[in-house]
């Protein structure tokens, strides 16, 4: 039997399983790729929050890197929480010698408001992670906090994506699932992403479900695309594929805890597709 692509994580643990190392390792799975990890830093988390964080040695995080990359190798890189500044370089230089495309997810805040990256790490996701990222997947907190451009409406897709453009990476997905409604337009109810290498535009649209158990909701889009990376598929084809099951796992989402549960990462298994 031929193997099926390989796709490593280098990221956080989230102890709920609902985004970090568990969210990426369960989409990958539900997509048909071999998943592996990287892990950065240990999170105790859950529905309500971040209780504490404790980072990994950079000596541990370049160890678990070789040890994947130098045996088993990698058809896709994903990277989520990076915490400090000195291991954003680290796994910088480790992408930059690595042929794999690499989704680069600009880690900052949790959806509580938890800061899961160091303020002094910024400059070097700026300058050292995003102009080896093949696509760079920022929320619209990440952009105000890499780029200073605010985004309230569709219009303002573009300006961001341009600025993000300008640290290097070839694509970036501008994500606008924290816009309420449909980016910023009357009448509508969609989740607005810009995909756009800065010549081609891609606009996805798809319905936003009023539904609060989202959490993963970034994770499980990166890793969906670095997953249909690994495939064989462009950019734009993975994007796409990635947005539908992003989608169908948030109206999937279910309650775990008392705040904020995960998405459904088996939705397409459940609906016996
Ligand atoms: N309520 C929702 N309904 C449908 N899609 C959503 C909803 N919230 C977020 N999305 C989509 O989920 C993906 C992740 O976006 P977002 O939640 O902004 O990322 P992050 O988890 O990094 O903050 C995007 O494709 C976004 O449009
Ligand atoms: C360990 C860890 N990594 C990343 C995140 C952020 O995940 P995200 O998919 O952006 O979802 P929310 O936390 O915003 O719901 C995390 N929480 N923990």
């Amino acid at each position: 039997m031929s193997a099926p692509p390989t796709v490593l994580t280098v990221a956080g643990s989230d102890s709920g399983g609902g985004a970090g190392i568990q969210a990426d390792l369960k989409t990958m799975l539900a997509l048909g790729v071999h998943g592996m990890s990287v892990i950065t830093a240990v999170t105790a988390q859950n529905s309500l929050g971040v209780q504490g964080a404790w980072e990994l040695p950079v000596d541990a995080v370049r160890a678990q890197y070789r040890s994947v990359v130098d045996d088993i190798g990698v058809q896709a890189v994903k990277t989520g929480m990076l915490a400090s500044a000195e291991l954003v370089e680290a796994v910088a230089e480790l992408l930059g010698g690595t042929d794999a495309p690499a989704v680069v997810d600009p880690v900052g805040i949790s959806k509580h408001g938890d800061a899961l990256l160091a303020a002094s790490a910024l400059d070097s996701v700026r300058t050292k992670l995003l102009p080896v990222a093949t696509v760079a997947t920022p929320n619209l907190d990440e952009v105000a906090q890499l780029t200073g451009v605010r985004v309230d409406a569709e219009d303002d897709f573009r300006r961001a994506a341009a600025a993000v453009l300008s640290y290097g990476p070839k694509w970036v997905l501008i994500k606008g699932g924290h816009l309420p409604g449909d980016a910023g337009r009357a009448g509508g109810n969609q989740a607005v992403d810009l995909l756009t290498d800065g010549s081609e535009e891609h606009w996805l649209r798809a319905p936003r479900h009023d539904n609060r158990h989202t959490h993963g909701t970034g994770c499980t889009l990166a890793s969906a695309i670095a997953s249909g990376l690994a495939k064989g598929q462009s950019v734009p084809e993975a994007v796409a594929a990635a947005k539908e099951y992003v989608t169908g796992a948030i109206a999937a989402g279910f309650a775990l805890g008392g705040g904020i549960g995960p998405v459904d990462h088996g939705w397409r298994f459940r609906a016996g597709a």
